[in-house]
């Protein structure tokens, strides 16, 4: 299938409370009453959240029950939920499964992630769920900024060195979403990322940018230097201002969602296959080394010892049999089913499995 048919899949990515759900769940709403309707196909990876506002399709909630988690393995909240998200991801390749069973149907694919930002941009499980995604979808980061919260210069410039982070890990399209306008519009905020110097002027109202001595103090230095490295950073995203509340902006989300799938294309797919034939050519490699090795192995021992030919042949019965149980745990894909699913407790051991004895 060309990608120009695929949907396109948008990551909801921001700090606790910046409006995620709600986005999502305004994102939903919009698509429905889109015409004609283009209804999503939702993922939410959020194990902690207690109520969402949307269906959807596939609830990480069906197959984890962080509760347990927490209480099996001892750990706190953001343990519980990082826990929960490594076992989600062990079987994410069902997910993709059943996301790529019902591409032809479907314009996007949104998920939705935990409140905790870390959580998902600097665990091993995010960043394998985004690029797991990113190899079979156009995907594009939407960033969530809390916009009534950003008008501190600090925390705006803390909140956009973030997303810079994430820009600069993930390499794919990205959008700061100023969510929450209906509050406090994201006027300000165009103009600092324009113009750096007005951002400058702004931070010095804010604080004291001279020592008693009248020498710049070292974070005014600082961040007047983390402004020029922003500034380098917005030529690289698309911003828009919406409100989750009222809708307002969403569709200019969606023309920006647009030109991301464009440059998902003309920028990520390339370096993407790239870095697939580099990767292959790699394994090619070690793969000829170690044959190489074995063969110079062998040609010793049967020097060494003349019998050797004779043991040297395949068993079939001392093979192991390792065939993979994993079809024992499902993701439930809700799409066409009212009631949830089957509840499958990933974190009770299987019988199979060896109980592995605690550290001393
Ligand atoms: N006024 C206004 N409030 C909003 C908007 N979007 C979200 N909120 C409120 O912001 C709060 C947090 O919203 P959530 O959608 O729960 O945020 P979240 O990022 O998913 O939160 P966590 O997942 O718990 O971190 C809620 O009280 C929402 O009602 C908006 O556009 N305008």
């Amino acid at each position: 299938m060309s990608s120009a048919k695929k949907p396109v899949c948008v990551i909801a990515i921001g700090m606790a409370g910046s409006g995620k759900s709600t986005f999502v769940q305004r994102l939903n709403a919009h698509l429905h009453s889109s015409s004609p309707p283009a209804p999503p196909y939702i993922l939410n990876l959020d194990p902690a959240v207690t109520n969402l506002a949307y269906e959807p399709n596939i609830d990480i909630r069906d197959t984890v029950d962080y509760h347990e988690v927490m209480k099996q393995y001892n750990l706190g909240p953001n343990g519980g939920i990082l826990t929960a998200l490594n076992l989600f991801t062990t079987k994410f390749d069902q997910v993709l499964d059943l996301v790529e069973k019902r591409a032809e149907n479907i314009d996007y694919v949104v998920i939705d992630t935990p409140g905790q930002i870390e959580i998902f941009t600097w665990s091993a499980s995010g960043a394998i769920i985004t690029d797991a995604v990113a190899s079979s979808l156009p995907t594009v980061i939407a960033y969530i900024v809390d916009t009534p919260r950003a008008v501190a210069p600090a925390t705006f410039m803390s909140n956009m060195l973030y997303a810079c982070s994430i820009l600069y890990k993930t390499k794919l399209p990205f959008i700061v979403v100023f969510n929450k306008t209906d509050v406090q519009p994201h006027a300000f905020a165009l103009e600092w990322m324009r113009d750096f110097e007005v951002f400058q002027e702004a931070l010095a109202s804010h604080q004291s940018t001279t020592d008693d001595d009248g020498a710049p103090t070292y974070m005014n230095s600082l961040m007047n230097s983390m402004s020029l490295v922003l500034d380098e950073f917005y030529k690289h995203l698309k911003s828009v201002g919406v409100s989750s509340m009222t809708g307002d902006g969403f569709s200019d989300f969606l023309q920006a969602v647009e030109a991301s799938r464009e440059e998902y294309e003309r920028e990520y797919l390339p370096e993407l296959a790239r870095v697939r034939a580099q990767r292959e050519a790699t394994l090619q490699k070690q793969k000829e080394d170690s044959t190489a090795r074995m063969l110079a192995d062998l040609a010793v021992d049967r020097t060494s010892d003349p019998n050797f030919a004779a043991q040297d042949r395949w068993n079939p019965e001392e093979e192991e049999d390792e065939e993979d149980d994993g079809g024992e745990l499902n993701i439930i894909d809700r799409s066409e089913d009212p009631w949830p699913g089957q509840y499958i407790d990933l974190t009770q051991p299987r019988p199979s499995e060896p109980t592995w004895p605690r550290p001393a």
